[in-house]
């Protein structure tokens, strides 16, 4: 399997289960793995016959500042549905980080793997 990468790529969402978390928009960061086949744009050398790694960022942080939700593990499913079904990727791993949240622990998140259909 290929794999196209977004590490580190911030987002700003409403996400939380507590009251103070629905007042304003948070940051998280978001590690994604998007699996695909590079043999079509490794022989035309054509961004059509791969998945705009450009695009998906973009699209995700539009698409995530309009959402919300209570939990990580919501948000991180949105996202890996998110980019099986627009991008037609075979597969996804997201991890989604909450930065600053629980003192004393370095980094704190989820990590989720979804196969395309
Ligand atoms: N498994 C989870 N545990 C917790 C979550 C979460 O999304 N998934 N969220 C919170 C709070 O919103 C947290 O970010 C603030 O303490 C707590 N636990």
């Amino acid at each position: 399997m290929d794999t196209i990468f977004l590490h580190g790529m911030s987002v700003q969402t409403l996400i939380g289960v507590y009251q103070w978390e629905r007042q304003q928009q948070q940051t998280l960061l978001l590690d994604l793995d998007i699996g695909t086949d590079f043999q079509r744009a490794a022989q035309s050398d054509n961004i059509d016959d791969t998945i705009h790694y450009a695009r998906v960022a973009e699209n995700l942080c539009e698409a995530l500042a309009e959402q919300e939700f209570l939990l990580l593990e919501a948000l991180a499913e949105y996202v890996a549905q998110f980019i099986l079904t627009r991008y037609g990727a075979l597969w996804v791993r997201v991890k989604v980080v909450k930065p600053g949240i629980l003192a004393g622990v370095k980094e704190v998140g989820v990590l989720i793997e979804r196969q395309g259909t």
